[in-house]
């Protein structure tokens, strides 16, 4: 299941924390406290330039390394990804402009 392999990645991600740069891609980004959210910020503007001018292969692409940049970020803040999916679970079946409506002012 596609929520396991998220789980199952971040659980790997978590395990790197403080382990040698050298051997793991994490723990390199995770090493310079800046480094993955200055990442995550790059694989965004790269998931854009897909979206707009690339192929479905190369949005595919750009989003799995944008999902695997955002579970080191929550990592680097001892977050797991478990927590966006119980936040995102809070909010199942509320609809954005119900609850938009429902903090703005009339
Ligand atoms: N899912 C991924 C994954 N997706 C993308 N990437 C890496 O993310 C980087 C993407 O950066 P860029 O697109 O900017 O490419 P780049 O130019 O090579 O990167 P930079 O030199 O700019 O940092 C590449 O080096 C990819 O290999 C990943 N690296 C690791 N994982 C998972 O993380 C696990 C742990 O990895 P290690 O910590 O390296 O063992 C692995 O077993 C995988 O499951």
């Amino acid at each position: 299941m596609a929520d396991d392999l998220l789980i199952r990645l971040s659980d790997t991600i978590a395990s790197r924390r403080g382990t040698d740069p050298a051997a793991s891609y994490v723990a390199r980004l995770m090493s310079i406290p800046e480094l993955p959210a200055r990442k995550l910020g790059e694989e965004a503007v790269e998931t854009v330039i897909a979206a707009l001018a690339g192929s479905d292969e190369e949005l595919v692409a750009e989003a799995a390394d944008l999902v695997f940049h955002l579970c080191v970020l929550l990592a680097a803040r001892g977050l797991h990804v478990t927590d966006v999916l119980e936040e995102l679970s809070r909010r199942e079946g509320i609809s954005g402009i119900a609850e938009k409506a429902a903090r703005t002012p009339a």
